[in-house]
């Protein structure tokens, strides 16, 4: 079964634009999991454009489901997940100031720094997944870091998947045959939507879970959470 993780970024996106508590980021992660999300996804960046250190310290007692705490390694990262010991921690090798994500790691050149970063994060007691593009030596590299899993950077399949979706998922089919037979556990994520879902999740054996923010939460704007996340669930099924 492959889960569905909310990225409840943007909805802090919206919170901070007025400087008060409106939406609720607390309630409305509360609400994605008795809506029927299987997961919650914070992304704290460096500036705290969205996601705040203290909303990851605030989300931890209360998500029931699993909390995964996505990031560029960074001290202030790292002492974060220290002290939260999230289920998950997905490793993004992102610049402090990108835009957003755009570009999974170079295993090969950092799989000594990564190894450190994922057995540090393992003994904690956290499953460690790191943000991939879908390369075959990428993926080879991976499974030297000691990662439990690896996630899928999909901004390449989305944009593609309108023009030909077949040529779109090849890539990610044959590396995700690759990591499965490694032994490594696939994870998916970014730019997903309800158009171009279904089809990934019927090409990528073993998909153990997605997490899907942006479009999910515009979505939501004209067709409501709760209603939302039941449609990207039955994206899954
Ligand atoms: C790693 C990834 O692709 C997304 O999880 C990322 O968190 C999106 O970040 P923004 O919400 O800041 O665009
Ligand atoms: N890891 C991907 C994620 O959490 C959300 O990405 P997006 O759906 O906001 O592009």
């Amino acid at each position: 079964m492959t889960k569905l993780s909310v990225n409840i970024n943007k909805i802090a996106t919206l919170r901070n634009a007025r400087g008060h508590n409106r939406p609720d980021l607390l309630q409305v992660a509360r609400d994605c999991e008795r809506f029927g999300a299987q997961g919650i996804t914070v992304h704290p960046r460096p500036d705290e454009r969205h996601i705040r250190y203290q909303d990851v310290r605030d989300l931890k007692p209360l998500v029931t489901t699993e909390l995964n705490i996505e990031g560029n390694p960074t001290p202030d990262f790292l002492n974060l997940v220290r002290e939260m010991r999230p289920e998950q921690v997905t490793l993004v090798p992102d610049a402090p100031d990108a835009i957003t994500s755009n570009a999974g790691w170079d295993t090969v050149e950092h799989q000594l720094y990564l190894m450190g970063v994922v057995q540090e994060l393992k003994s904690l007691g956290c499953r460690v997944s790191i943000f991939l593009d879908p390369d075959l030596e990428m993926v080879k590299a991976a499974v030297g870091t000691g990662t439990d899993r690896i996630e899928f950077y999909t901004e390449a399949y989305a944009r593609q998947y309108p023009h030909d979706r077949e040529a779109a998922v090849l890539p990610y089919r044959t590396a995700a045959i690759l990591a499965q037979q490694l032994g490594l556990g696939i994870n998916a994520g970014h730019d997903l939507d309800l158009e171009n879902l279904a089809y990934l999740h019927q090409n990528l054996p073993g998909l153990a879970e997605v997490s899907i923010g942006h479009a999910l939460v515009c979505d939501a704007l004209y067709l409501g959470l709760e209603n939302t996340i039941q449609l990207y669930r039955r994206q899954l099924q």
